[in-house]
């Protein structure tokens, strides 16, 4: 059936042709982020592998091998940032001890897989009958719940921020190429039923969504399906760069140090797509005239997810004229600062931002003040210099390795990873959250305009017409609903609804749907993994949690109360006291969100990431501060943008303040100077003494050992002097002293044995550029994990440069003639970095 073919066809993006196919290109845009050419390889690679694995004609499936393969399969994309700078990556690489957090990573359980055939298949009833349909269990919940209700708290921004925030840490990638059919054809594709006869609104013979791109993971000695987070799971303001080097460039403007904007009658918004000379940002960031129907130039940002809803747009362009204003500053305390110094610490500011508005002004009215309590204190800096920036070096026990390849474990809290739990059930109870008009407001914060959401799904023409700002001030004044089985009509039968159809799909099915697809465990699994945390139990009291009147009729759909999906069950607990969500659903968000700040070493509080006077000016930085700093047309603000104006929270009325009282932006305490930056740091180890060729031993290159003979780190050629004739010296000396010549506290010269050396570095030497004089030394070291030849000038580095070297899991070749890395490499290092089981990463600040 073909409806409407002239009004459905699109300019940009997303060609359709049926309401259908617009909902569903409207729905991929959302699961699916700029991502580069290796990471679909790699999705597919992958998805060969799964394949291949859960072959029944597989007879010697080797788990520890399949995992390994995976892995590597995993490594060929190569790190987004380098790893030995003082900011963080834009992938999230080199944050964790074995990576975790970064882009493309698998997700990780609380309590363990629970898919139908054990390994990858939809769950199913614990007597493997299918559940429920997900729409039915939706139905009835709306039911139960009766209509949702407005929140007595909460603003609208309360929501937006909950879905600005997602899009920093998480997205989910779809399956390549499925299509779907209602008749379950397509195990690619897990489909939704639909009862057309009784169904209220539908009329779609049934809904579907694409299961999430996989790979293998091992549970119990048996390989399962794991699904893999595309972001940077850590707040670092992915949501604003993109975690991709050239997703990042493409964004920055050509001074490299702004991001690019355009002017608009309301202030500076958002680049247009037509500002890009590239076709994948045309087609990522593209949308359909179905929606768009004023034909607005689609915008862009750090994440394809932007253009969802007005308000959320607003938001992306409030962070964007953030970046901006801060380089602002910055230029003017630095004039001499390298623009990439610039355009990083903005960004490591923004990051902080993010944390400390998420951590100080959203999580409490989502949690309520138990669970806040349950968070652990963060180590403050003492020191008013920028001492260097805090590393991180664990390394795995061997134990926890066996554990976590053969049995089952959930994360640690100080994991980064993100949890399967989290994403499909715990932080998803914000879908039930949107109300159903968007608002708009003036500069008295009062309600301008009432939008339709159903109608407004990848329309920009509110924040066009009343600007980011109004948007923004609308989202303070509007409304959010408060956390239920209850969900809108706009989410739960209009989503992504096209303009010429009477109706969309429903967000609260698919949630179900994508609970079952992960495999995610049921919610008496997970509720009893949170009662008897020793830590999360608190939440509980002692008692199992009280649920809304009328839950067993939401149970009955089901074979089993076992069987009861974890959405359904987080959403009908009752609220802890002053909190929107029940223990369940808090034990989850608050375990992630410990998780963020403990598994960050980028988090703001930390020692070394800011001066003690920076971070004042962080913690005194509230949203509202941000909205009147950067928005068009703003003269008063929420005091909490969060809360709606003037409720009492926590025994503090939310005053609405006079932007002039907010405060503003204050960077002096970022003038160089005032400020050490991490790259003018003194290594309080090595600073005491000039490198000095009036040494026992003669040689004029001894190395030094920094960050403590623990690490075993030794920088080489610190002068930048080294040639490849030092190098055939240094093997010489090898040879004959057994072992490298180290420049001591007091410009001796003594010899370090060359199996304590594990991390090597003669960064900057250009004068070095032959690869097999530098194998005929590294070939010296058994040891070595990690090695640093960043501008030198190796005009080549193969594997066969490292054959000798089989724990060497990490080589930065940044700034040399090589800009390719070959594949052969590539494997061989992910090969040795499986086999060290060591964490890898360039740990010295310079
Ligand atoms: C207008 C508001 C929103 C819309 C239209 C929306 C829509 C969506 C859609 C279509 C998905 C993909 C679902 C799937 O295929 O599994 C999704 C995922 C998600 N949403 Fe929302 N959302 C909104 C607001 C929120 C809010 C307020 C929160 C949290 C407070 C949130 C948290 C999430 C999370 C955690 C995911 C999973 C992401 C992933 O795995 O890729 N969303 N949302
Ligand atoms: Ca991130």
């Amino acid at each position: 059936m073909k409806l409407l073919p002239a009004l459905l066809s699109s300019t940009l993006g997303f060609e359709t042709e049926t309401p259908m196919e617009a909902i569903q290109a409207a729905h991929s845009r959302v699961r699916n982020g700029f991502v580069l050419p290796e990471m679909e390889e790699i999705n597919f690679a992958n998805e060969r592998l799964l394949a291949e694995t859960f072959s029944p004609s597989n007879r010697n499936l080797n788990v520890q091998d399949a995992v390994e393969r995976s892995n590597n399969i995993t490594m060929g994309f190569f790190r987004q940032g380098s790893c030995d700078t003082s900011f963080p990556s834009l992938d999230g690489s080199c944050n964790a001890p074995n990576d975790e957090g970064r882009s493309m990573q698998p997700y990780k359980r609380l309590v363990p897989a629970d898919y139908c055939d054990g390994r990858q298949s939809p769950r199913c009833s614990s007597r493997g009958r299918p559940l429920p349909s997900e729409r039915q269990v939706m139905i009835r919940m709306r039911g139960t719940n009766g209509a949702p209700t407005r929140n007595p708290v909460a603003s609208y921004a309360f929501t937006a921020w909950g879905q600005f925030l997602t899009h920093d840490i998480i997205q989910t990638p779809d399956v390549g190429g499925a299509s779907c059919a209602c008749n379950g054809s397509n195990s690619n594709c897990k489909v939704i039923e639909v009862n057309r006869q009784t169904d209220p609104i539908l009329t779609f013979p049934c809904m579907f969504i694409k299961r999430s791109s996989g790979k293998v993971g091992a549970q119990g000695g048996e390989p399962v399906r794991e699904q893999v987070n595309q972001l940077s799971s850590f707040i670092d303001g992915t949501v604003v760069y993109g975690f991709t080097n050239k997703h990042k460039n493409l964004l920055l403007d050509a001074d490299g140090m702004h991001l690019k904007m355009r002017n608009s009658p309301n202030g500076p918004i958002l680049p247009g797509v037509n500002q890009f000379n590239d076709d994948q940002i045309k087609k990522d960031f593209g949308t359909a005239n179905v929606f768009n129907d004023k034909g607005h130039t689609p915008q862009v940002a750090g994440d394809t997810r932007v253009m969802e809803n007005p308000i959320l747009m607003s938001f992306h362009t409030m962070f964007a004229r953030l970046h901006n204003r801060v380089v602002d500053d910055l230029v003017k305390e630095n004039p001499k600062w390298a623009k990439e110094r610039v355009f990083n610490e903005a960004r490591l500011f923004v990051g902080a931002i993010l944390k400390q508005i998420t951590y100080s002004e959203y999580l409490p009215i989502l949690l309520g003040r138990n669970a806040i309590n349950l968070f652990p204190a963060v180590r403050m800096s003492k020191a008013d210099k920028r001492p260097a920036r805090t590393r991180f070096m664990k390394e795995l026990d061997e134990e926890e390795i066996m554990q976590r390849n053969t049995g089952f474990m959930p994360p640690a809290q100080d994991d980064p990873s993100i949890r399967q739990e989290f994403i499909v059930a715990g932080f998803r109870v914000g879908h039930s959250t949107v109300p159903e008009q968007l608002v708009s407001a003036n500069s008295n914060l009062q309600a301008q305009d009432r939008r339709d959401l159903k109608d407004n799904y990848f329309d920009p023409d509110m924040s066009i017409e009343h600007g980011p700002g109004g948007c923004i001030r609308g989202a303070m004044a509007g409304d959010s609903n408060r956390v239920s089985g209850s969900y809108a009509q706009a989410t739960m039968s209009h989503l992504f609804k096209p303009n010429n159809f009477q109706h969309g799909t429903d967000l609260g099915s698919i949630n179900i749907a994508r609970g079952r697809e992960h495999g995610v465990g049921s919610y008496e699994s997970v509720k009893r993994f949170c009662m008897q945390h020793e830590s999360y139990r608190r939440l509980y009291n002692g008692n199992n949690p009280a649920m809304i009147n009328g839950w067993n009729n939401i149970v009955r759909l089901y074979d089993d109360p076992e069987d009861v999906d974890l959405y359904a069950g987080i959403l009908n607990e009752q609220k802890m006291p002053g909190a929107e969500v029940g223990p369940t659903a808090g034990c989850i968000i608050l375990d992630q969100f410990i998780a963020l700040k403990r598994g960050d070493r980028f988090w703001h509080e930390n020692a070394g990431v800011f001066t003690d006077k920076q971070l004042t000016e962080i913690k005194s930085t509230t949203l509202a501060k941000v909205i009147c700093e950067t928005m068009e047309g703003m003269q008063r603000t929420n005091k909490n943008v969060f809360l709606r104006a003037n409720i009492r929270f926590q025994g503090v009325t939310n005053n609405i303040m006079s932007c002039g009282n907010v405060g503003t932006l204050d960077f002096s305490s970022w003038r160089a100077g005032d400020t050490q930056g991490p790259n003018e740091t003194p290594d309080p180890e090595t600073s005491t003494s000039a490198p000095s060729t009036e040494t026992v031993d003669r040689v004029e290159f001894g190395c030094k050992l920094t960050k403590g003979r623990r690490n075993g780190l030794i920088e080489c050629g610190r002068a930048g002097d080294w040639t490849d004739a030092t190098l055939d010296d240094l093997a010489e000396h090898i040879k004959n002293r057994g072992g490298i010549p180290i420049q001591g506290k007091r410009a001796q010269i003594v010899n370090l044995a060359t199996k304590a050396v594990r991390r090597m570095s003669i960064q900057g030497n250009s004068k070095v550029t032959n690869p097999d004089k530098l194998k005929n030394v590294i070939s010296k070291f058994g040891n070595l994990l990690e090695l640093d030849v960043s501008k030198t000038g190796l005009t080549s580095f193969t594997k066969d440069t490292i054959s000798e070297n089989n724990l060497l899991g990490n080589v930065n070749l940044e700034g040399t003639e090589i800009n390719s890395v070959d594949m052969d490499l590539f494997m061989a290092l992910g090969t040795n970095l499986a086999r060290g089981n060591k964490f890898v990463m360039f740990a010295h600040e310079d």
